[in-house]
This record gives structure tokens, sequence and C-alpha cells, in this order.
């Protein structure tokens, strides 16, 4: 059969017992159970809007440890500490009447670790993480606002790019768009407060261009915490050449020094570093023998 709404197939398994067997029923749901779950130990499932509905998009994935993406100083730290202390204070939120929820926006230039640091924090904290494309055709005001209110269990929500999705639109033309079968501003700020005031959520939103954000949407309540996500720093280098190549610190001082010299520090991105080291994986030397393939063409 298929589910008329979804497409997806499905099938009807009927099972009967005896009564005094019964148990059965317990014991086979249970051993499902633990059979499911045993797939998802120390992984994390990046779930997808489809339709109304949250569906997991490819099997479980194993989580990024947190210390694989370099931010600059303590901001990983920072940013941990806060989501613990929002997951440690729900009473504190509903005993003031609060919504029990908390946004966060990263921003800054492409390729500095704001989704993989997201994807990361989920695994550390042991949630899963729904991704949204707000600038998907059929992302209706009434969708959004579905989605939003019904995310699965320990799930962390991440708007990507948020700019992407009215950047180029005036307020009249969302709301003309809107009938169109896309987002409108109000649609997003309407999900982003929504309904469903004591349910925890944890929303994550990035962008590469903060000025062009509506004010509304970066208000507190909103995003309560914003958190600028740079290039790459002459600590940050350093350390990321030496997760690619472990103790060799001279090394890591000469490149870093070449960094500063070309006038790279706070001008390359983590993500440009990254592609240095991986093409020079077999060698430090390498790495900084080659560094002026880094400079811009
Ligand atoms: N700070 C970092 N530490 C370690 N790896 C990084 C860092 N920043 C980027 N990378 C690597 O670069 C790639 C791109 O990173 P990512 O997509 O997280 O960047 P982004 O800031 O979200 O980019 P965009 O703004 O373009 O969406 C990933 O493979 C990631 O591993």
């Amino acid at each position: 059969m298929v589910d008329i709404t979804t497409g997806s197939p499905w099938e009807t398994i009927k099972i009967t017992t005896l009564s005094k067997d019964r148990n059965l029923f317990v014991k086979i749901l249970e051993e499902a159970k633990s059979a499911a779950l045993s797939k998802e130990i120390g992984k994390m499932v990046v779930f997808t809007s489809y339709g109304h509905e949250w569906r997991p998009f490819g099997l479980p994935r194993k989580r990024r440890p947190l210390s694989s993406v370099v931010l600059n100083g303590n901001t990983s730290d920072e940013i941990l500490n806060d989501v613990k202390q929002f997951l440690e204070a729900e009473k504190w939120y509903n005993d003031r009447g609060i919504p029990y929820r908390r946004g966060y926006l990263l921003h800054g230039p492409p390729g500095t670790g704001k989704s993989s640091y997201i994807q990361s924090l989920a695994g550390e904290l042991e949630y899963n993480i729904c991704i949204m494309n707000l600038a998907e055709l059929g992302m209706t005001d009434d969708r959004f606002a579905h989605l939003l209110n019904n995310i699965p269990p320990r799930s962390i929500i991440l708007l990507e790019d948020i700019d992407a999705a009215f950047s180029d639109r005036t307020a009249a033309e969302t709301v003309k768009q809107g009938h169109q079968g896309m987002l409108t501003l109000s649609g997003l700020l309407n999900g982003l407060d929504g309904v469903v005031a004591s349910e925890e959520r944890i929303i994550f939103m990035t962008t590469n261009h903060i000025d062009r954000l509506d004010p509304a949407i970066i208000r507190p309540g909103r995003v309560d915490s914003r958190i600028f996500i740079g290039n790459v720093t002459e600590e940050q280098a350093r350390t990321m050449f030496l997760k690619f190549y472990d103790g060799k610190n001279l090394l890591a001082t000469k490149f870093v020094d070449g960094l500063k010299t070309m006038g790279m520090i706070d001008n390359i991105s983590p993500a440009s570093l990254q592609g240095h080291f991986v093409q020079n994986k077999d060698s430090a030397e390498d790495a900084v023998k080659n560094i002026d393939s880094l400079l811009p063409k």
C-alpha cells in the first residue's frame, strides 16, 4: 500500500495469539525497539522536511567530535555551556511563563564552520538535527509553522543561510510570493514565535550576511544570542595545522608565519585551510612548502 499524503509504501501485518501468550507482543516490541536503538548508538539522525513531516535523511551518521571544529578562542565552549544551561532551566522558564526556547544566530563569512559546528554540537549533546531549507519552493507559512511545532524529540533545528530566503525580496514581494507557495517574512516571524510555548525548542540559524536580515528576525526572543564566526586567526591556523600534522610544532609556527607574511590571517576561511591540508595530507613539510597555493588566484 502507499500513503497517499507522502507517497511512501507501508504495510500492515496482523499478529494474533492466544490470550495466555499475549506477553509475546511486549517481547516483540521490546526487541524491535532495542534493534532500532542499537543502530543509533553513538550516531545522530539528520531529519529533513518532507511535506508536513520530518523524515530521517539517510542513515544515522557518526557524530563529529566538537573539538574537530576549531573556532576562535572560547567560542565553542561558550556556546556549548549556554545550550547546556538552557537545557537545565526548563522549570525556570515555565515558572515565569516564558516560552521555553532559545535561538542562536551564527554569522560570518562562508566556510568558517558554522554548519559543521552546529551539527557537532547536536552530536555532543546526543541530540538529533532537523535541517530546513527556507528558500525551498512549497515551504508555505503553514508548512513552516507546522514543522516547527512538530519537531522530533531531542532535536536541534537548523535554519541555514536564513538571509537567502528573503534577501532579494521586498516585504511586499514576500507577501505576494506567499501566494505562490513560498515562505513570507511574517510567516517566518510567526513560526519562530510558535504557538506551543511550553515545549523545548533550540533553533540555530546561520547567515553570511547579518546586515541583510530584517531586524525583526534577530530581536531577542527569536535570536537570543548572536555569535560571529570569522576567518582563521593565528591561533586557529596553528590548531588546525597540528590536528592534521600531530606534533609538528616547528612547522606549525613556520606555516602560521607564512600566512601572516602573505596577509592571509583573518582573510582565509578554515574551509580553504582544510582543503590545503587535505591536498598535502601526507606531508606537513609540503603543506608549508606549498603555502603559496593558498593565495587567491
Ligand atoms: N572552524 C573550522 N574548523 C574545522 N573545519 C572547518 C572549520 N570551518 C570550516 N571547516 C570545514 O570546511 C567545510 C565547510 O564548513 P561549513 O559548511 O561548516 O562552513 P559554513 O560556515 O557553514 O559555510 P557557509 O556559510 O558557506 O554555509 C567543512 O568540511 C568543515 O569541516
